[in-house]
């Protein structure tokens, strides 16, 4: 079973496999979608439960915007009516909702929702969820730069000054207490990482799933979390 005491602070999750899912049922890539949801729903309680600090789930990607537009405004207004529907949920929970991710092409509409929740939630302490959407690793550590170089031009820092903490100030984790994730849980059966968090997995234990997201539940998670627990973690050292 599973040792409260080796359970992962940090879970990065990357929900796959929404349109294979809805395509073996004859449905369209929104009905994944929308079944997707129910998965998170379930996965962010879990969490909850068993004492995991952080999730940080990967919901929509910098890369996605080539998608379909019909798919796209579906996603969008899917986030909207989500953190809508739930924020009453999350406030009750004690969960803290933070949305990473390139904001300038979301609608005002959405953007309007994200500071509401985000600002709802702000001081809830069991379980921290950060939703990336519009996001990419690339995106956040291009950001960073951009943002470390304004504060060189400022006067503001010398070359000298930037070290791994300043970049990690400046990517968009949103988590200051545990800001690298332990666990890498990807779904079906996709073995790459496409451009979710790149810094911040330099030492994350990976898990490929074979269930499509929809179909990730309990047992998945389980499955996952004895996985990680049963990992020698050297962060490049030696096995004493
Ligand atoms: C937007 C993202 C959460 C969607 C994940 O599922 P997907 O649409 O990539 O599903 P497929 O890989 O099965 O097409
Ligand atoms: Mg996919």
């Amino acid at each position: 079973g599973l040792h409260p005491e080796l359970m992962p602070k940090h879970v990065a999750v990357i929900m796959d496999g929404n349109g294979r899912w809805a395509k073996n049922k004859g449905l369209q890539p929104w009905d994944g979608h929308r079944a997707g949801v129910e998965a998170l729903r379930e996965i962010v309680e879990l969490c909850g439960k068993w004492g995991i600090q952080v999730l940080t789930v990967f919901a929509f990607s910098t890369d996605n915007w080539i998608r379909p537009k019909i798919e796209i405004d579906f996603l969008l207004n899917l986030f909207e009516r989500t953190l809508k529907s739930e924020l009453e949920t999350l406030a009750k929970n004690n969960v803290r909702i933070s949305i990473i991710g390139d904001s300038s092409k979301l609608p005002k509409s959405l953007l309007k929702v994200i500071n509401e929740v985000e600002e709802v939630t702000k001081n809830n302490t069991r379980l921290q969820l950060i939703v990336a959407v519009g996001y990419s690793g690339k995106y956040d550590v291009l950001q960073a730069c951009r943002g470390i170089a304004q504060r060189v031009k400022d006067g503001e820092i010398e070359v000298e000054e930037i070290d791994e903490k300043l970049i990690e100030q400046e990517l968009e984790t949103n988590c200051t207490e545990f800001p690298y994730p332990d666990l890498l849980i990807r779904t079906s059966g996709e073995l790459r990482v496409s451009n979710f968090l790149l810094w911040q997995l330099a030492y994350t234990e990976l898990f490929f799933a074979q269930e499509l997201w929809p179909d990730f539940g309990r047992s998945g998670f389980i499955e996952a979390l004895m996985s990680f627990q049963q990992r020698q973690r050297r962060f490049g050292g030696r096995k004493s």
